[in-house]
């Protein structure tokens, strides 16, 4: 499986939103349908009751959206933000604008997780930069406690994409929708306990100049 390293990673999303000028909105609605449309297709995840679990950064809005599309597929679902709203990045705030639109019910760090049959982790992706504490490691530990499966979007919270440790604590998923590529160290030994049955979502970062058009 072709990997890339979390720094390359950035550097490919930078060009295609930078250079290339395709829209940082539309690359996370393209993440969104493909992540949703993962789940929707695996039979190891009961829908029923979904919980998103969304931090503040780019991998929360990823996570709003699939929260959205659930909403408008008559899902139940609810979601759960983790961290400073006033720190939010524009296009998780965006996003959060039209989870609002649809009033998608928003609950709080004393939610009983074994209410739900599934948790979407969208807490933290590439933009993990250090040990996880406080809420973070709280609602991890939780998730990970809970009866309900995870599905995690691009890397599962508190692992280290580069080396695969667990920065403090991590989510164990039983599936991980990775953007673009996987990353180094979610093929690592022992982080398929953490990353569970691997999607890689092509929706459309750049990959290179050349073609195959044969
Ligand atoms: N439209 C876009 O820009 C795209 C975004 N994508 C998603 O965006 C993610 C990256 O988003 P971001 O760069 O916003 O970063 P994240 O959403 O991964 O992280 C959010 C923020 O958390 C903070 N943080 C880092 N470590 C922390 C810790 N231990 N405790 C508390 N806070 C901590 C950092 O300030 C970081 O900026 C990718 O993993 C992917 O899911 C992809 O869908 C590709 C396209
Ligand atoms: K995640």
């Amino acid at each position: 499986m072709q990997t890339v390293s979390v720094a390359e990673s950035r550097q490919l999303d930078d060009k295609t939103i930078n250079q290339i000028g395709i829209p940082s909105m539309v690359l996370m609605e393209r993440a969104g349908l493909k992540i949703y449309e993962d789940m929707v297709h695996n039979a190891d995840l009961d829908l029923s009751r979904v919980l998103i679990l969304a931090g503040t950064g780019n991998n929360g809005g990823d996570g709003l959206v699939v929260a959205r599309l659930l909403a408008t597929h008559n899902y139940n679902v609810s979601i759960l933000t983790v961290g400073n709203p006033d720190h939010a990045s524009p296009d998780h705030v965006n996003q959060q604008k039209i989870c609002d639109y649809y009033q998608i019910p928003k609950v709080f760090m004393n939610a009983d997780f074994n209410q739900y049959t599934t948790l979407v982790d969208a807490l933290f992706g590439s933009g993990l930069s250090r040990n996880v504490g406080g809420d973070f490691a709280t609602v991890i530990d939780k998730a990970n406690a809970a009866t309900a499966k995870i599905h995690a979007i691009d890397i599962p919270s508190g692992l280290n994409g580069d080396t695969g440790e667990v920065m403090g604590t991590a989510i164990k998923a039983t599936s991980t929708s990775t953007i673009a590529y996987a990353k180094q160290g979610m093929v690592k030994a022992g982080a398929n306990a953490y990353t569970g049955k691997l999607f890689v979502d092509d929706i459309g970062i750049y990959k290179g100049d050349t073609f195959d058009n044969e």
